[in-house]
C-alpha cells in the first residue's frame, strides 16, 4: 500500500537554531501514529512546517510528500488546497482556537463553505451531523451556543466536528487532551479513535504522555531535541522500551494498578538546541551513557522489524531468534 504521507530527511532551524534534525516516516491511511517527547522537542514544528504554517524565519529542507504531491516549497495554492481538506489540525486548547463571538455552529458551517463548498441550509445540516458525529448531545440546540457557554470537553468536540468538516485524510491531534480532565481526555481519544475507525482516517497523536499515545496508536515515534530516538509498535515499546530516554518516560508515568510508587523523574534539563552536546544529545541525562556515547550522534539501527532505535546502548535487546534444529 503506497503511504499517505511520507516524510525524508525534514529539517528546520529558526536563525540558524535548528528545531528539527532530519525526520523521516511514512504514514499509512488509516494508520494511527503517536509523536511523543518532551516540550520543544519538534513533534508541533514538524506538521506546521509540512503544513507552511511557519513564520517566514523558518528555514525548511527535506521533503513531505502527501499522496504524491511535494508540500516542501510548495506554491500557497498547493498548500491551501491541503489545510482542512487533505489534513486537518487540532490544538490543546479548544476554548482559544474557537473565536469567542461566533457561535459554535457558524464555525463549523464557516469550515463547510471554506472546504466543501456548503451553505445554507446544507451546511446546516451537515454541521448538526457532524455534531451527531463527535458526540455532542442536543445537537440542534448546541449548534446555536456560543463557545463560551459550553465545557472544554464539548468546546473540543465542537473543534474535532470542524476538522472532520474538510474530511481529511489525515487529522494530526497536538496535545488535544491536555486541556482537559481525566475521564473527558479518556472520551475525546476513544472518539478520535472510532472516527479514525469509521472513516479509514490516519490519525496522528502528538502528546508528552506515552501512556495517552500506548492506548490509542498503532506505532509511536519517541522524539528528543528535533530527532527520533525510538520508533516502536505502541505495545512493544510500553512493554519493553529500548532508548533509555524512551525508558525514562515510561518509569516517569504512575502505574495504572498496584501499590502507589515513587514516580521517577529523568534527572536534568534538555539541552539548549543552540548548544548541543557533541554525541548523544540524551547522553548528559543517561543512566548507561559511556565516553564513546559523546563521539558522535548515534546512528539509528532496526533492533527487530518495526523496531529503529537511536543508541549504542539499548536498554532492551531482542530475544535471540529461534532456529529449528
Ligand atoms: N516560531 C518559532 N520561532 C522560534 N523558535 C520556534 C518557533 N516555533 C517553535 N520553535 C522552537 O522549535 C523547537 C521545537 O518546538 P515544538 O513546538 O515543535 O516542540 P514540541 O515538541 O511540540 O513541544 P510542545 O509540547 O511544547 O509544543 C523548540 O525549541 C521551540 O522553541
Amino acid at each position: 500500500m503506497a503511504p499517505l504521507v511520507s516524510m525524508r530527511g525534514l529539517a528546520v532551524d529558526f536563525d540558524g537554531v535548528p528545531a528539527l534534525r532530519g525526520l523521516s516516516l511514512d504514514i499509512h491511511p488509516g494508520e494511527a501514529l503517536g509523536m511523543v517527547g518532551e516540550s520543544g522537542c519538534g513533534k508541533s514544528v514538524t506538521w506546521l512546517a509540512a503544513l507552511g504554517l511557519l513564520p517566514a524565519k523558518a528555514r525548511i529542507s527535506g521533503s513531505v510528500k502527501l499522496g504524491g504531491t511535494e508540500l516542501v516549497g510548495a506554491p500557497t495554492a498547493t498548500l491551501e488546497g491541503v489545510r482542512g481538506r487533505k489534513v486537518a489540525m487540532i490544538f490543546q486548547d479548544p476554548a482559544s482556537a474557537l473565536n469567542p463571538v461566533h457561535r459554535v455552529g457558524k464555525q463549523v458551517e464557516e469550515a463547510l463553505r471554506l472546504h466543501r463548498g456548503l451553505r445554507g441550509g446544507a451546511a446546516r445540516a451537515e454541521a448538526r451531523r457532524l455534531f451527531d458525529q463527535v458526540g455532542i448531545p442536543d445537537a440542534g440546540r448546541r449548534l446555536d451556543a456560543w463557545p463560551h457557554e459550553l465545557s472544554g470537553g464539548q468546546n473540543q468536540r465542537v473543534m474535532i466536528a470542524m476538522a472532520l468538516a474538510g474530511q481529511p485524510e489525515l487529522l494530526v491531534a497536538d496535545e488535544p487532551t491536555t486541556a482537559l480532565d481525566v475521564t473527558i481526555q479518556a472520551q475525546i481519544l476513544e472518539l478520535l479513535d472510532a472516527i479514525r475507525r469509521e472513516q479509514n482516517m490516519a490519525l496522528v497523536l502528538i502528546s508528552h504522555d506515552l501512556g495517552v499515545v500506548a492506548e490509542t496508536c498503532d506505532r509511536v515515534l519517541v522524539m528528543y531535541t528535533g530527532r527520533v530516538v525510538e520508533q516502536a509498535p505502541a505495545r512493544a515499546l510500553f512493554d519493553a522500551p529500548a532508548h533509555p530516554y524512551a525508558c525514562g518516560l515510561l518509569a516517569a508515568l504512575p502505574p495504572l494498578e498496584g501499590p502507589r510508587e515513587r514516580l521517577v523523574a529523568i534527572p536534568g534539563q534538555v539541552p539548549d538546541p543552540a548548544r548541543m552536546p557533541p554525541g548523544c544529545a540524551f547522553a548528559p541525562r543517561c543512566p548507561q551513557a559511556g565516553p564513546d556515547c559523546d563521539a558522535g550522534v548515534p546512528p539509528s539501527h532496526v533492533l527487530e522489524p518495526g523496531r529503529v532505535v537511536a543508541c549504542l546502548r539499548p536498554a532492551y535487546a531482542p530475544r535471540p531468534r529461534e532456529y529449528a534444529l
